[in-house]
């Protein structure tokens, strides 16, 4: 059963990977937030797992201190983090979960949490099926309320191993006990796009092939590969954001309207738009998609080494740090339009937008051959900044019939006066909720992995003799603007959301 928004679940949430990066730049100051917001029961207990033989004490202070770096704030930390346990544990030992069920149990009857238990593995994935196992084997998910299984990305690094792992955990856990985190999914104007969509009159009527000439979805990173190397070899930008994040963004853009808005409507819609994603293989991967990998270069006046230089990175690696594409869906709806994607490590600037393009009208009754009509465009801000800018056409002041471009922006905090909640902060909402909706179905999974190994294969047994290809602090190698140009498009920028 799904809880209202307003309502606060008791729950006991055990986080494996307790002492990692992840728990403390996001999952401590999220739970936080719900905390103090009274979005989380006061029935609430949290019971921190990793190998390092910390104290309770340890780990509270551990939590304190990643709230107060994150936040900056202390309100009624003291009680906040008094819900924190620790235990040490190896994930392979069986008595281990032995004493996890004990401690789950003791802190049930302690904070009433009726049984209800969220298991958060925010650690490597190849534990994820070791652990799942021995949640079930050793009876820690043998409690009256709902269990529930969070589970970090990467799933999977291609299909088949996708496959198995969703097989593993499917053994001790059903899919709908199941909550696979993609944290675009809980992004604000990712929410929003589904509410712009649906929500008004003159969009959805045009939001089809006779009106739309294409559609770009960029999300550029400023950030290098950092310590992630041993991780990003194996992975690449295709694997580490096309395939889940870039893809659900087009999903989002692409689907029909769902009949309800209920967890199951708008996934099923979703998944039908991965279904119409035409495959892209063979030789047919250098039409469609553009690879990359920076090289040294400036950010904001610093010089910075390129990917090569970076720890556990080969001195000539082949993995990609870039990635732009277009893809086709070749359903009634969008038949003929491409969606063009775009995503890099150390480019220009920190950015996410989606750009709508509208196709130009009929009859230009305002023709001017040295100024062509600019075309209407819909810009959804997804970060840094939320909103949407309208780019219309309007006459010039004056006495001329000479038409201008202007922009209509609305920036989402305009409308709170707040700043929106972070992603991880709504998942784990959604999940205390039991609302999956943003989570990724193992359907959606298996589809963006089918399309992504295609184009993994082709790279993978090919080496790209020119990279490093774009210098840190650019938009990517010149063959990603090539990709549009034989369309006749070109990438819009993708600057700053102009409100004062
Ligand atoms: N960091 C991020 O921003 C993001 C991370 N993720 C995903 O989240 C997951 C965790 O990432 P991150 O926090 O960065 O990883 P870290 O390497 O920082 O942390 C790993 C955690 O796993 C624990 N651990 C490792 N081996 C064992 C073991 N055998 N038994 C028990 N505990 C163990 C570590 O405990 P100890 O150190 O005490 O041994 C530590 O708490 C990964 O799947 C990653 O892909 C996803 C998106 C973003
Ligand atoms: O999942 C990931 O996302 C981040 C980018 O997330 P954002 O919310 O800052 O846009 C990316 O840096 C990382 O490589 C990837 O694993």
């Amino acid at each position: 059963m799904t809880l209202n928004n307003q309502q606060t679940p008791s729950s006991l949430i055990t986080i494996f990977g307790a002492t990692g990066d992840l728990a403390k730049r996001k999952l401590y100051p999220s739970l936080y937030h719900l905390f103090t917001k009274g979005k989380i029961s006061k029935h609430f207990a949290v019971i921190g797992i990793g190998r390092r033989e910390w104290s309770n004490e340890t780990f509270q202070e551990h939590v304190r201190t990643s709230v107060h770096n994150a936040i900056g704030s202390n309100e009624n930390i003291e009680e906040f983090v008094s819900h924190f346990y620790y235990q040490a544990h190896d994930v392979s030992s069986d008595e281990s979960y032995r004493e996890l069920k004990t401690l789950s149990d003791q802190l049930d009857e302690q904070y009433q949490l009726e049984g209800n238990r969220i298991f958060y593995l925010a650690m490597a994935p190849e534990f994820f099926g070791t652990i799942t196992e021995q949640l079930k084997k050793q009876g820690v998910t043998d409690a009256k309320g709902f269990q529930r299984l969070v589970i970090e990305k990467p799933f999977g690094h291609d299909l088949p191993s996708a496959e198995a792992l969703n097989k593993q955990i499917r053994e001790s856990f059903s899919e709908d006990q199941i909550y696979r985190i993609d944290h675009y999914l809980g992004k604000e104007m990712v929410q929003n796009i589904e509410v712009i969509r649906f929500a008004n009159a003159m969009f959805e009527p045009l939001w089809n092939n006779r009106y739309i000439s294409n559609i770009q979805v960029t999300s550029s990173e400023e950030l290098g590969v950092e310590d992630r190397g041993r991780y990003y070899e194996k992975s690449g930008a295709l694997r580490d954001m096309v395939q889940n994040h870039l893809i659900q963004m087009v999903a989002l853009l692409a689907m029909e309207p769902p009949i309800k808005l209920t967890t199951d409507e708008i996934r099923s819609e979703k998944v039908r738009v991965l279904r119409s994603l035409r495959p892209i293989e063979g030789e047919e991967v250098k039409d469609y998609f553009v690879r990359g990998q920076y090289g040294p270069g400036k950010m904001h006046e610093q010089a910075v080494p390129g990917y090569r230089e970076a720890d556990n990175v080969d001195d000539e690696s082949n993995t990609e740090t870039f990635v732009a594409g277009k893809l086709m869906i070749d359903n009634f709806r969008w038949a003929g339009v491409p969606f063009y994607i775009r995503t890099g490590k150390r480019m220009e600037t920190k950015s996410t937008k989606i750009v709508v393009q509208f196709k130009d009208i009929p009859m230009n009754l305002y023709y001017n051959p040295g100024k062509p009509l600019a075309p209407n465009l819909l810009v959804i801000h997804i970060q840094p900044e939320e909103g949407i800018t309208l780019h219309l056409n309007v006459k010039k002041t004056g006495q001329d019939i000479e038409t201008t471009p202007v922009k209509l922006n609305f920036a989402s905090h305009d409308l709170d006066g707040i700043n929106t909640p972070e992603a991880y902060e709504k998942l784990l909402h959604d999940c205390l909720r039991g609302d999956a909706t943003n989570f990724t179905l193992w359907d959606e999974v298996k589809l963006s992995w089918a399309f992504v190994d295609k184009i993994s294969e082709i790279w993978e047994s090919t080496q790209q003799e020119d990279f490093p290809n774009y210098p840190a602090g650019s938009m990517g190698p010149k063959a990603a603007d090539e990709l549009l140009d034989k369309d006749g498009f070109n990438w819009w920028p993708i600057g700053k959301l102009d409100v004062e």
